[in-house]
């Protein structure tokens, strides 16, 4: 067995070499064979940049890396198992994120959920101690080691927020309209009722007689009819419940009266959750109630001090200031979460599809992965089937092209996180089949992000790669990365094969988990021998069984080798197996 293609093949591609227009879009006539170009400006081969687009026929048997290619490297087994099952087509493309509580800590239950196609497993700080979460940790890590899996950890920090810290009652508790209760930040001797204590002393500055008082987004609400120093005493206007950790938001003549930078976004608590993190080598860190793009920088200057640099730092966009600054906080880091549960306690909540929406598609166009999160299967944390509008709001963002969608309450302290998690698969392949069947990636628009040469270079080779992959029919797309550079701005433009992203680097396998539509692979590449590298990673999924006579696999590189003196050699290759 071996992978195609005829040196003939080659030759003719390179006799048709000629030179471009940089920028130009490839043609992709539907034939296999692209002719080779290099890419310059003006006409010029420029400097170090060469860029190669060929197709080849090879041989791959007898080669000193096929020996390295041995079982089981690198390829986790859960993607091993879809891709049996179902086809290079048929793996799923939206990534899948559960959070960890009390209902799903057990060794056995953290397996079902990591077969149930959990990617990244997320910690909330909010929640528990330290060391439960280290031991959750460790189980994880020694899944993902004995049992094949390739989990990421995310820890998701608290955050400063005005919220219920205290109403008298280990659940809930009911307001009744017409009620009078008295908030403050005091903590009150033997719990009077109608008190609710208050996270933060400052809860009550700036707020007016007259300012309306939601709960929750609109769970409860309550007219400010006295302020007695920092109290408020408040008549209940809609009835509600009172859960643990309610948040509070004022609002005065319909809009909200913004608070949240007086808060500090990263707290000393905050600090020392990231420490822990930090110390457990964590992948991801999620920022909560992030105001602007400085307290992302803050934590990744400290990364970086830290010789942490792995560990990727995600913004949650939860308040009315971050959305207004999202363009620099989506710059900045190194991913976002929709959290749609606090952002509809600032936001009208009919706002939130439109937003979500305009968050996917800025990081998208921005190529940072995106998390939706937050009650997208809420009414499972008490029942085994979800509603039908749960299933159209998963499918929403499926179709929105998030990058992942997430678990809360599902998974933490639901009793059916696996069927929630099964879910969340099956809505969303659905979906992801249904877009590529309507063609719908055709109309993605892709905004320019590189400003080096290098840089252009690599996002339009990549942009070119996924549609001829799409035009071409291709079944996989291999590319070779280091930092997961090539592999997200393949991923950002959602094509229709699945792209295996073999690297070298654990950290950038485990940060690319969390991107639509990359199945990273570990795999000790060669900065020397590109050839050898493609071949060792065919061989590696041929000998699993996994490469069939006759499928065709789209090779893309940006690996540098060294013995030639360029600073970069991307190319795009497309292999046909034998
Ligand atoms: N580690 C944990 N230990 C105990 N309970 C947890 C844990 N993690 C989550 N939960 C429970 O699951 C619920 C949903 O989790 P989720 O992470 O969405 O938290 P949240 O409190 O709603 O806040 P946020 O997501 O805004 O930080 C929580 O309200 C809490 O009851
Ligand atoms: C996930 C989260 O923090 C929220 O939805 O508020
Ligand atoms: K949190
Ligand atoms: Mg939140």
């Amino acid at each position: 067995m071996a992978v195609v293609t005829s040196d003939s093949l080659l030759c003719r591609s390179l006799l048709t070499n000629r030179v471009t227009q940089f920028g130009r879009r490839s043609e992709v006539s539907g034939a296999k064979v692209v002719p080779r170009r290099a890419i310059g400006n003006g006409g010029k081969v420029k400097g170090k940049v060469r860029v190669v687009v060929k197709a080849t026929v090879q041989q791959i048997g007898g080669l000193e890396q096929v020996k390295k290619a041995k079982e089981g490297s690198g390829f986790d087994a859960v993607s091993e198992g879809e891709l049996r099952e179902k086809g290079f087509l048929g793996m799923r493309k939206t990534k899948l994120v559960c959070t960890i509580g009390p209902a799903c800590c057990s060794p056995e239950d953290l397996e079902k959920l990591a077969l149930g196609g959990m990617n990244v497993a997320r910690l909330n700080m909010c929640h528990n101690t330290r060391n439960w979460h280290l031991d959750v940790i460790k189980k994880i890590k020694k899944l993902n080691e004995e049992k094949g899996f390739c989990v990421s950890i995310m820890i998701d920090t608290e955050g400063s927020q005005i919220h219920v810290l205290d109403h008298g009652a280990p659940s809930s508790v009911k307001a009744e309209e017409g009620s009078i209760w008295l908030f403050t930040s005091q903590k009150l001797e033997g719990h009077p009722p109608f008190t609710v204590q208050a996270s933060y002393d400052g809860f009550s500055e700036g707020i007016e007689v007259g300012d309306v008082l939601v709960i929750d987004g609109g769970m409860a609400s309550f007219e400010v009819i006295e302020k007695v120093g920092n109290n408020l005493c408040c008549q209940c206007t809609d009835s509600g419940l009172f859960l643990p950790r309610a948040k509070f938001s004022f609002w005065r003549d319909g809009k909200l009266v913004e608070r949240n930078s007086e808060l500090p976004t990263l707290s000393k608590k905050d600090w020392a959750d990231i420490e822990f993190g930090v110390s457990e080598g964590v992948d991801f860190i999620a920022l909560s109630f992030i105001n602007d793009a400085d307290s992302v920088r803050q934590l990744k200057n400290y990364l970086y001090m830290r010789s942490s640099r792995s560990t990727r730092v995600l913004a949650k966009i939860e308040s009315l200031e971050s959305l207004q600054r999202l363009e620099e906080i989506v710059e900045a880091c190194d991913g976002i979460m929709v959290a749609r549960g606090d952002l509809g306690v600032e936001i009208p909540y009919e706002q939130i599809p439109t937003v979500q929406e305009e968050i996917t598609r800025v990081c998208r166009e921005l190529n940072k992965p995106v998390i939706v999160a937050s009650q997208l299967l809420e009414s499972m944390v008490e029942y085994p089937t979800p509603t039908r509008a749960e299933v159209a709001d998963v499918s929403e963002a499926v179709r929105q092209y998030a990058d992942a969608l997430m678990l809360s309450g599902e998974s933490a302290i639901g009793p059916y996180g696996q069927k929630a998690l099964s879910v969340l698969q099956m809505a969303s392949s659905r979906m992801e089949l249904w877009s590529r069947e309507e063609n719908r990636q055709s109309i993605l628009h892709q905004r320019p992000l590189g400003v080096s040469l290098p840089d252009r270079i690599a996002e339009q080779i990549c942009n070119c790669a996924v549609e001829m992959a799409n035009n071409l029919g291709v079944d996989a797309i291999f590319v070779y990365t280091k930092h997961g550079q090539m592999a997200s701005l393949l991923s950002r433009n959602r094509p229709y094969p699945p792209i295996f992203a073999f690297t070298g680097d654990n950290g950038t396998r485990m940060a690319l988990n969390l991107q639509w539509g990359v199945i990273p692979v570990l795999v000790d590449l060669s900065d020397e021998e590109m050839e050898a590298n493609i071949t060792m990673t065919m061989e590696l999924i041929r000998r699993k069984g996994m490469l069939k006579p006759g499928d065709v696999v789209m090779v893309v590189s940006d690996l540098a080798p060294t013995h030639i003196n360029y600073s970069a050699f991307q190319s795009i290759q497309v292999k046909t197996v034998v």
